[in-house]
């Protein structure tokens, strides 16, 4: 048997996606598209001026971009649309099963009702599992820029619709906006049944990843990055399994690495924390799934066996049921063996 490339094996794994904003997946053609139905000025002329406006030094030069594209976003044929162009798009890449985020305040506070972004997305979800084959989870974040009070508004407004929701998250700006702040507003949403996860040492310090843990009690960590400046937090991390959702391409673009052959993706495998490959907010961050598999494997020289321990991670952090877990771990060992 002729023996793949590291790339056509990264091509062909299936796997899971864990950390993903919907928001994030507006390619910029896609932008002017919808900028032209609903009559919106972009503040760009062309979509290689976009391109060339998506450098970023740091986290909050990212998001000023990212929210302001978001105000193409109006109708609930947008968020279908924008929903059923990631999933193409995935289906592509082998990817299975997907967790993903939406920012509802993002929406709501320009006016567009919570309900017109839950349907969009919730239907091409639906369609893409239904004739995509691709199973889905929906997370809510909360914006930690804003305040408690407006989460508060977004927790009361998402209810009707829990059922279409597993869990809550939080994102946004993270410098100074620590999780203790939204203590108050996880414990109701646990009460209400959801999940929890939370954005936790992208840039801020390892303390934020101990409070999302003590007081969000929340199941996976987004990023997780700095957690290797805390010994003690490293050693809970491991014997509790708790899961990283790391997101390569969007780390180099956003600075919080400076090279990707220095990513702590290697360190963190090395010490058995449970890591998981993401893709962020491919639209921004120059990639999709395969892609940042590719770029961190090529960095850091991967083996096909690491690059399977990545993907059977994605289904172990995942919340799948058992059985599912189980299925989907021997087709990516076959899939390996198979290599
Ligand atoms: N990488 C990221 N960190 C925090 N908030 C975000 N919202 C979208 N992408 C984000
Ligand atoms: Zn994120």
């Amino acid at each position: 048997m002729e023996t793949s490339s590291i790339e056509q094996f990264i091509e062909g794994i299936p796997k899971a996606e864990l950390h993903l904003h919907i928001e994030g997946t507006l390619e910029p053609e896609l932008m002017f598209a919808f900028a032209k139905r609903n009559n919106i000025k972009v503040n760009y002329e062309n979509v290689s001026e976009v391109k060339k406006a998506y450098q970023f030094n740091n986290l909050q030069e990212f998001l000023d971009i990212y929210y302001a594209g978001a105000n193409v976003l109006i109708t609930e044929q947008d968020f279908y649309d924008l929903t059923w162009a990631y999933l193409i798009k995935v289906k592509k890449q082998n990817v299975l099963h997907i967790e993903i985020f939406f920012d509802p305040q993002t929406h709501t506070d320009r006016g567009i009702p919570f309900e017109t972004v839950i349907n969009g997305i919730h239907k091409a979800l639906e369609h893409g599992e239904e004739k995509l084959g691709i199973s889905y989870r929906l997370i809510m974040s909360f914006l930690r820029h804003l305040d408690e009070a407006s989460a508060f508004k977004t927790l009361e407004q998402s209810l009707p619709y829990k059922d279409w929701i597993t869990a809550v998250g939080l994102d946004s700006s993270e410098l100074n906006n620590p999780p203790s702040k939204f203590q108050r507003v996880f414990n109701k949403s646990i009460e209400e049944g959801y999940i929890t996860v939370a954005h936790a040492g992208e840039e801020g310090p390892a303390s934020y990843i101990w409070e999302a843990l003590d007081l969000l009690k929340v199941d996976r960590i987004d990023h997780g990055n700095r957690c290797l400046e805390d010994e003690k937090l490293v050693k809970r991390l491991v014997k509790n399994q708790v899961p990283l959702t790391i997101c390569p391409l969007s780390n180099l673009e956003l600075k919080v690495v400076t090279n990707l052959k220095d990513h702590p993706i290697a360190s963190m495998l090395a010490k058995n924390l449970l890591v998981t490959v993401n893709s962020d907010d491919p639209a921004y961050f120059g990639g999709y799934m395969n892609e940042n598999y590719i770029a961190i494997a090529r960095a850091l020289d991967l083996s096909k066996r690491q690059i399977t321990d990545l993907a059977k991670n994605s289904i172990k952090a995942s919340w799948l049921d058992d059985t599912q877990k189980e299925k989907l771990k021997i087709q990516i060992e076959t899939y390996f063996k198979n290599s």
